[in-house]
This record gives C-alpha cells, sequence and structure tokens, in this order.
C-alpha cells in the first residue's frame, strides 16, 4: 500500500473518528435535553397529581378539616332538596347552620335539645311534634329512604317544617355529617329512631338491618361518645327481642336470647352495643321495647295499614294462624302511648358521664317494655277495620309462613310505669279508629266509613 495512500487512509480514519465524537457529543446533548423535557414534564405532572390529592385528601387527623371538606363536597355536588334552594344553605353553609341551631333550641327554660333519627318515619315525626309542642328543641334526621313510599315521609318533613323543625337529610353511616351535627349544636339528647323496620322484609334485603341497626347504630355511638358534652340516648329496640320466649307477659327480665327474625337480632344486638358503649364510655342510654306501634301518619308495610288498602280495594287479605292453628294476637300500642313513654324516657334520661371519649363514671343504661298491655288476635284486628270501613274483608286464613313471626306478644310495662309513669290508655278500636279518619283523608277516600270515625274524641 502506498505511503501517501496510507496517510490519506489514516487522515480519512481521523476525519471520521471526529466526525463520529463529535455526532456522539450531539446526541448526547439532545438526549441530554430531552430528558430534561421529561423530566420537567414529569415533576410537573407531580406536581398537579399531589395538588389534585392534597384536595380530595385532606390530613385524616383533622377530623374536624375532613368533616367540613366532605360536606363542602357534599354541597357541591348535591343535587335537589339542598342545592336547588341556595348555595348557602346546602349542607355545611352559613345558612344551613342557622337553620340547624334554630331548630335544636329550645324555647322554654331548661328545654331539651334533641337530635331525632329517623324524624321522617311514623314514631320519631310523632315524638318531634310532642316534644317541640312543650318547647324542646328539635332537629331532626333521616335519610328518605325508599323502603315504603317517600312521598309519605315527606308528607311529615312537610308537616315538622310547619312546626319549624327542620330535617338534616343525610345517613346515619355519614359520620362526618353527623360530627357537623354536634360540632354545630351541643345536644342535651338523641332520641333514636331511624332503622330498618319490618320483620319479614329482613328474609328479603338483610343487608338493610345490619347497614342500619348495627353498623348505623355504631356510628351514631361513636360520634355521641366522642362529643363535648356528651348526649344521653334513647332508642328503639323492639318486643321482637323476645323471639321465642313463651313466658308471658314479656317482661324485661325474660330471655332475649332466641331472636325469631333478623330484624329481632339486629334489634338485641343493638341492645348488647348500648351496653358496651355504656361500660365503656360514660354514655347514657335507654332501649325502648315497642310493641307493634300503629296510628296515624303509620308505616305502609303494617298490617292494619295494608289490610286497611286491601280491604277498601276489595282485595283478599291473608290472616296467619299458628302451626297448631291457633290466632295470632298482638299487643298493638297506639302511637301516643308510645310517644308519651319516649318523652317520659327522655326527661328520665340522667347524663352521659364521659366527655370527649373518655368515662368519667358510672352512666345509666336502661331498657323498657312500651306496649299496651292487651294482646289482640289479628282477626279481631280486622273486624274492627270492617265495621270502621264499612266493607267487608276478603279473608284467606293461612298458617304463618316461617318467616320469622311469633304467634303471640304480650308486654308487662310495671317498669316503665315505675320509672315514668307509662300507662297506656287506648285501646285497639279506638286508636284504629283514629287511623282510619286519618287514612281517608289523607289519601282522599270516599268510603262508606261510619259516622263513629267523625267522634267528638278525635284528635289526630
Ligand atoms: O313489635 C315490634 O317490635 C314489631 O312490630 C311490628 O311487627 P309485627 O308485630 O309483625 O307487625 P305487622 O307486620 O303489622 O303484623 C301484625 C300482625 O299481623 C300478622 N300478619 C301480618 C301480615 C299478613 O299478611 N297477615 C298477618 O296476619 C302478623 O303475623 C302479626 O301478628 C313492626 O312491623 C316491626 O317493625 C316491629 O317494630
Amino acid at each position: 500500500m502506498p505511503l501517501s495512500a496510507t496517510a490519506d487512509t489514516s487522515k480519512t480514519v481521523k476525519l471520521e473518528r471526529y466526525n463520529s465524537y463529535l455526532r456522539k457529543i450531539h446526541s448526547t446533548k439532545v438526549l441530554n435535553a430531552s430528558s430534561k423535557v421529561l423530566f420537567r414534564a414529569t415533576l410537573l405532572v407531580a406536581l398537579v397529581l399531589v395538588l389534585i390529592f392534597a384536595i380530595n385528601y385532606p390530613p385524616l387527623s383533622d377530623s374536624r378539616a375532613a368533616a367540613a371538606h366532605h360536606l363542602h363536597r357534599r354541597s357541591f355536588l348535591s343535587t335537589g332538596l339542598f342545592s336547588s334552594s341556595s348555595s348557602s344553605s346546602s349542607i355545611g353553609g352559613a345558612a344551613w347552620e342557622k337553620r340547624v341551631r334554630q331548630s335544636s333550641t329550645a324555647k322554654r327554660p331548661h328545654g331539651l335539645s334533641v337530635l331525632v333519627t329517623g324524624a321522617a318515619g311514623f314514631v320519631g315525626s310523632h315524638c318531634s311534634l310532642a316534644l317541640r309542642k312543650r318547647g324542646d328543641g328539635v332537629l331532626g334526621f333521616d335519610n328518605f329512604n325508599d323502603y315504603y313510599d317517600p312521598s309519605l315521609k315527606r308528607a311529615r318533613q312537610e308537616l315538622l317544617e310547619k312546626q319549624q323543625v327542620f330535617i338534616v337529610e343525610g345517613d346515619l353511616n355519614d359520620g362526618p355529617l353527623l360530627r357537623k351535627l354536634f360540632d354545630v349544636v351541643p345536644f342535651t339528647h338523641i332520641l333514636h329512631l331511624a332503622a330498618q323496620a319490618g320483620v319479614r322484609y329482613a328474609m328479603k334485603n338483610p343487608q338493610s338491618y345490619i347497614a342500619s341497626n348495627i353498623a348505623g347504630f355504631v356510628n351514631l355511638l361513636e360520634v355521641a361518645k366522642a362529643a363535648n358534652p356528651q348526649p344521653a340516648i334513647v332508642w328503639a329496640s323492639s318486643s321482637s327481642v323476645y323471639g321465642l320466649n313463651t313466658e308471658n307477659p314479656f317482661s324485661e327480665e325474660h330471655r332475649t336470647d332466641q331472636p325469631a327474625s333478623l330484624y329481632a337480632a339486629t334489634k338485641k344486638a343493638g341492645e348488647e352495643i348500648a351496653h358496651t358503649y355504656n361500660h365503656i364510655y360514660g354514655l347514657s342510654l335507654t332501649g325502648l321495647r315497642f310493641f307493634t306501634v300503629y296510628g296515624p301518619w303509620g308505616r305502609p308495610d303494617m298490617a292494619y295499614f295494608f289490610f286497611t288498602k286491601d280491604i277498601l280495594h276489595g282485595k283478599s287479605i291473608d290472616i296467619y294462624r299458628t302451626q297448631d292453628n291457633q290466632e295470632v294476637a298482638r299487643d298493638f300500642t297506639y302511637i301516643d302511648d308510645i310517644v308519651k313513654g319516649c318523652v317520659g324516657a327522655l326527661d328520665t334520661a340522667e347524663k352521659s358521664t364521659g366527655s370527649g371519649g373518655k368515662k368519667r363514671g358510672q352512666a345509666q343504661l336502661r331498657v323498657y317494655n312500651l306496649g299496651n298491655t292487651s294482646p289482640v288476635p289479628v282477626g279481631r284486628l280486622v273486624s274492627i277495620l270492617e265495621g270502621l270501613l264499612g266493607t267487608k274483608a276478603k279473608k284467606h286464613l293461612i298458617k304463618m309462613p316461617r318467616n320469622g313471626d311469633v304467634p303471640y306478644t304480650h308486654a308487662n310495662v310495671s317498669l316503665a310505669y315505675k320509672d315514668f309513669g307509662y300507662k297506656p290508655t287506648t285501646d285497639l278500636a279506638a286508636g284504629l279508629r283514629k287511623f282510619v279518619k286519618w287514612y281517608v283523608g289523607y289519601y282522599g277516600i270516599q268510603p262508606r266509613v261510619k259516622k263513629e270515625t267523625s267522634h267528638a274524641e278525635d284528635s289526630a
């Protein structure tokens, strides 16, 4: 190979190496530049993500901040009742807080300030009105679920609003909302009536009983125990806790460990849960075992209510009989008597002893029967309705399906009488007369109702 050629070749090689070196540097620069852009973009995305996260999830340690944020989001997102009025009256807003305070403030010296859960319900609406009437502060709480016709609940709400009782629309399982209520108002009492009711429906929708009667109750107790001052709590248990008990009449001393339905089991669980919160946190707790409550503004899922409807529509009704072909009987209790029992229990409830989640001493723990002390067979209930409606029922006698029912209930109420003078005064015929009068008026029915439904004693 000629020398010059060799020299040329080595020059070319060097040149190529130099060029490749330059290309390398250039590509590295390009690479560096693009990684910088990538790095900055990543940083930006991360910042945005952190910002979004911070907005959506405030620090959990600050429960009040979390509650405020949660409420802000709810009011921002909410539709219907609250958002349709004005943004300032949405949950957590200034106008909302004002309504909550006004409704909860007693109008008489030393009046109670009561949070009534289930205030749009049957017993809840009656109790709210009674408390308001004597000058207590009442704030309602209800989720307006559709277990039965929600328009009846809305009608009850209207009735309460006319008496300046405000119902906050919310669920028992909404901790931040409940905490917010206690931040705004130092309630002296809770009358806890919100629940999944109905004995037979538990076979169709068991989870709803767990969600309301157990999880919801525990959530409410958690909020109450942490409140300062802690409220005293009166709540609705049920005659169904006696289950397969055969001793008669039912006394608070009797066995309640044989529930016949999931409904009964959740109410019994409630009584045990109440014991726990009383024991650990010093909450004052009173459970009231209601016995088949009936009356005006009642629950459409109950037999007396849908029997009335079906009789008027000429539909046949099932009348249950026991497996050994005996009549089934209930200690039907009129709503006004139950209201007196609830108010008596509230008035005699001692203060909770704890504060801010700490027990400071032994607190009151009570359970009472609230019944009528006079069981009536379902067949007799139907005869009374036939008389009041002026229509014969198409009766279909069948064996009681195995769906959680018990053959009879009968209350001994001497304990409630001793402690707060509870004494039922309305028999089934008088109570049903008031119910039928309300029913035909509310549903605008023109039945062949006998004159006695407009009896002077009617005051429903
Ligand atoms: O005291 C309670 O703790 C419970 O009372 C109420 O339960 P119950 O006493 O079962 O009332 P309710 O359904 O009106 O049946 C009445 C009678 O009619 C019979 N019944 C019922 C339906 C039917 O089609 N035919 C029939 O004969 C039936 O066998 C029964 O003998 C509440 O609903 C419940 O929420 C809870 O509070």
